[in-house]
C-alpha cells in the first residue's frame, strides 16, 4: 500500500477524477448484484410453477436496463481512472526528462545510459499502472467484494455467507507473505532489465569496434549470459506470481463446496429456497474477480513501488552545478581570467590540474598543447562549468563564472570537441541547432567560414541532406567542420576548439584558422590541439604536462627555448615532410 501513499501528491491533484471514477465503479458493483437476484427469483418462480409472462417480461427489461447502465458507467470510470493514469505518466516523463537535462557531468558519470533509459520507460510504465490498473483493482476488489457480500447476507442468508467465507482470510495472509517476496524479486528483475538495456545499448553503439576486433562471438555470448540471468530472475518473479492465482482458485473451490453442502442442507431445512441458493452461487462466482484483482493488485503495486523508489532516487539527485539566487542573467563578455590552484575529478585521487593561471584578453587566442592526458580538455571542462568543485577561480569580464546564470553563461560559449554529437537531422538543422532563428544566409555563412560549403554542395540534397544517426553519412573531417559551423552560428564570446581540427588536412585547417582570426577580432578563442600548426598563431601557447604548465609563450618564444614544444615542432615538421615526399613518390 505504501506506493499509494507515495503517490498521494498526484491523487490529491486528480482527486475529482478518481472520486468520480470510484463512484461509478460503486454504481457498477451495485448494479452487478441485480442479475443474480433476478435470475434467482426466476428460478424460484419456475420451480414453484409461478412464472408468468408479465414477470418474465419485467425481469428481462430490468436485466437489459442494468446492461445498458453498466456499459455507460464502465465507460465513465475507465475514462476518469485511466485518463488520470495517463496524466501521471506524462507528468513523470516530463519531470524526469527535465531532470536529466539539468544534471551535471558527475551524474552522467555515475549512471549508465541504459539505466537512465530503463527508468524513463519500464519504470514509468510500472508507476503509471499503479494509477490505472492498480487503483481499478484496489477500488473494484473492495467495492465489488463488499457489495457482493452484503447482497449475499441480506438477500440470501448471513450464516451461509459467513460459512462460505471461511477460506478467505487465508488469502489475505498469503497475499501479505508473497507481497514482500515479490517486492524484493521485482527490484532484482528491474535491475537485471537495466543491465540488459546497458549491454544492448553499448553493443549497438560499439558495433563497429566489436566487429573490427572480431569480438562478435564473445559479445553475443556475453549478451546471452545476461539474457539468461535476466530470464532466471524474471522466472522467480513469475513463480511467486503464479503461486497466488491458483491459490485463489483453490479457495474459491472450497467456498463452492461449503455452499453446495451447507446451502443444500439450508434448502432441505427450508432456511432458504432453491432460487436463493442459485443467486448465492452466482454471487460466489462474482467474488472470483475481486480475488484475482487482489493478486493483480499486489503484482502492480510491488512493481510500481520498486519502480517509484528507483525513479525517486534519480529525481532526488541534485546537480552540483546550480544557479545562485542572484545569478547574473547577462552574456559573458570580456577577458578570461583562469586561476586554478588545483582540480581533482570527483572520486579521483590524482589531481588533473595544478596551478594553471592565465589571462586571455578579449580578441586573443590561446593555444593548449602537450602530451595526451595532460589536462587540456579538463581545463575546457572547467570553463564550460561541467565541474565547479575546484580550488581557485575563473572569471569572464571580471565576474566569476559561477555568478552567471547558466542559461546566460553557456550560450556565450561555443564548444567543439574532437567528436561532436550530430543529430539525425539535416545538415541545415544541425548547423543552426544553437540558434533556430538563424536565417538560411547565416547558415551558408557559417558553412563557408568552417570551409564546409563546397562539401555541402556536393551532397545529394545540399543543406537538406540528412546526416544519419550521429552523422554517419559524413566523413570525420566533415563532421568536425559541421560542428565548428554550429558553434560559429551563435557568434560565441568564447570559442573552445578541443582538438576540433584533428580530422582535417593541414590546408583546410589553415583556411579555417585564418577565417576565425578575421572574424573573431574582439572575441576570445581557446584551441587545444596535438598538431602544433593549429596554435602557431595564438597570442600565447601553454604547454601542459601532468596538469601543470611546463612552458608558455608565443610560438617564436617557445621555439627559442629548448623543451617539449621545440622538439615536437621539429618532429611534426619532419613527419609532414616525409608524408609529402611519400605522396610525391606515389604520384
Ligand atoms: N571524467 C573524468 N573523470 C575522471 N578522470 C578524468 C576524466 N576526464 C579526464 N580524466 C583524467 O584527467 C586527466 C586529464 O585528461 P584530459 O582529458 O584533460 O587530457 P587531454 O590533455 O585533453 O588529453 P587528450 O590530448 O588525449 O585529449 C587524465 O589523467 C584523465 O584520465
Amino acid at each position: 500500500m505504501s506506493i499509494f501513499r507515495k503517490l498521494a501528491w498526484f491523487f490529491k491533484i486528480e482527486k475529482w477524477n478518481y472520486l468520480i471514477g470510484v463512484l461509478f465503479l460503486l454504481l457498477v458493483a451495485i448494479l452487478n448484484v441485480v442479475p443474480p437476484k433476478i435470475i434467482g427469483n426466476l428460478v424460484q418462480e419456475i420451480s414453484t410453477k409461478g412464472l408468468t409472462g408479465v414477470s418474465l417480461a419485467i425481469s428481462l427489461v430490468i436485466l437489459a436496463s442494468v446492461g445498458v447502465l453498466q456499459y455507460l458507467f464502465r465507460y465513465i470510470w475507465r475514462a476518469r481512472i485511466f485518463g488520470g493514469a495517463a496524466r501521471l505518466e506524462k507528468t513523470l516523463r516530463s519531470h524526469l526528462f527535465t531532470h536529466y537535462m539539468q544534471m551535471d557531468q558527475t551524474f552522467y558519470q555515475e549512471h549508465r545510459t541504459g539505466d537512465l533509459m530503463a527508468h524513463a520507460t519500464n519504470d514509468l510504465q510500472a508507476i503509471q499502472q499503479v494509477a490505472g490498473s492498480g487503483i481499478l483493482s484496489f477500488a473494484d476488489s473492495i467495492i465489488t467484494g463488499i457489495t457482493t457480500i452484503i447482497a449475499m447476507m441480506t438477500l440470501v442468508d448471513w450464516r451461509l455467507t459467513l460459512l462460505a467465507m471461511i477460506p478467505f482470510p487465508l488469502l489475505a495472509i498469503s497475499a501479505g507473505y508473497l507481497g514482500t517476496k515479490i517486492h524484493i524479486a521485482f527490484r532484482k528483475s528491474q535491475a537485471a532489465f537495466s543491465r540488459l538495456n546497458n549491454k544492448t545499448q553499448e553493443s549497438i553503439m560499439g558495433i563497429k569496434v566489436i566487429k573490427s576486433l572480431g569480438q562478435d562471438k564473445e559479445d553475443i555470448a556475453d549478451f546471452k549470459r545476461l539474457v539468461d540471468e535476466t530470464i532466471q530472475i524474471n522466472r522467480k518473479v513469475n513463480m511467486l506470481d503464479a503461486l497466488f492465482n491458483p491459490m485463489t482458485t483453490v479457495l474459491i473451490g472450497v467456498s463452492y463446496m461449503i455452499t453446495l453442502v451447507l446451502g443444500g442442507s439450508f434448502v432441505v431445512h427450508n432456511v432458504i429456497n432453491i432460487g436463493q441458493l442459485v443467486s448465492f452461487i452466482s454471487y460466489i462466482t462474482m467474488l472470483i474477480w475481486p480475488m484475482f484483482a487482489i493478486g493483480n493488485l499486489f503484482n502492480i503495486m510491488e512493481r510500481g513501488n520498486a519502480s517509484y523508489d528507483r525513479v525517486n532516487l534519480l529525481l532526488h539527485a541534485r546537480s552540483s552545478i546550480i544557479d545562485d539566487k542572484h545569478a547574473l542573467k547577462k552574456r559573458a563578455t570580456g577577458d578570461l581570467n583562469f586561476n586554478i590552484k588545483s582540480f581533482t575529478y570527483p572520486g579521483d585521487e590524482q589531481r588533473s590540474l595544478t596551478d594553471v593561471h592565465f589571462t586571455l584578453p578579449a580578441g586573443h587566442t590561446i593555444g593548449l598543447v602537450g602530451r595526451v592526458g595532460t589536462g587540456k580538455s579538463t581545463l575546457m571542462k572547467l570553463i564550460l562549468r561541467e565541474f565547479d568543485d575546484y580550488k581557485g577561480a575563473i572569471s569572464v569580464g571580471g565576474i566569476n563564472i559561477k555568478d552567471y546564470a547558466l542559461n546566460s553563461y553557456l550560450p556565450s560559449l561555443g564548444y567543439v570537441p574532437e567528436e561532436s554529437f550530430l543529430f539525425s537531422d539535416t545538415i541545415k538543422n544541425n548547423i543552426r541547432f544553437g540558434n533556430f532563428e538563424a536565417s538560411d544566409d547565416a547558415v551558408i555563412e557559417a558553412a563557408k567560414k568552417s570551409d564546409l560549403y563546397a562539401d555541402i554542395l556536393d551532397q545529394p540534397n545540399q543543406f537538406d541532406t540528412e546526416v544519419g544517426e550521429q552523422g554517419v553519412s559524413l566523413s570525420g573531417g566533415q563532421r568536425q567542420r559541421l560542428a565548428i559551423a554550429r558553434a560559429l552560428i551563435i557568434n560565441p564570446e568564447m570559442l573552445l576548439l578541443d582538438d576540433a581540427l584533428s580530422a582535417v588536412d593541414g590546408e583546410t585547417e589553415h583556411a579555417i584558422l585564418q577565417e576565425l582570426r578575421q572574424e573573431r577580432k574582439d572575441k576570445t578563442t581557446i584551441i587545444a590541439a596535438h598538431r602544433l600548426s593549429s596554435v602557431m598563431n595564438a597570442n600565447e601557447i601553454l604547454v601542459l604536462d601532468d596538469g601543470k604548465i611546463i612552458q608558455r609563450g608565443t610560438h617564436a618564444e617557445l621555439m627559442a627555448q629548448k623543451g617539449w614544444y621545440q622538439d615536437m615542432f621539429h618532429r611534426q615538421q619532419m613527419e609532414t615532410k616525409i608524408e609529402k615526399e611519400g605522396d610525391l613518390n606515389a604520384e
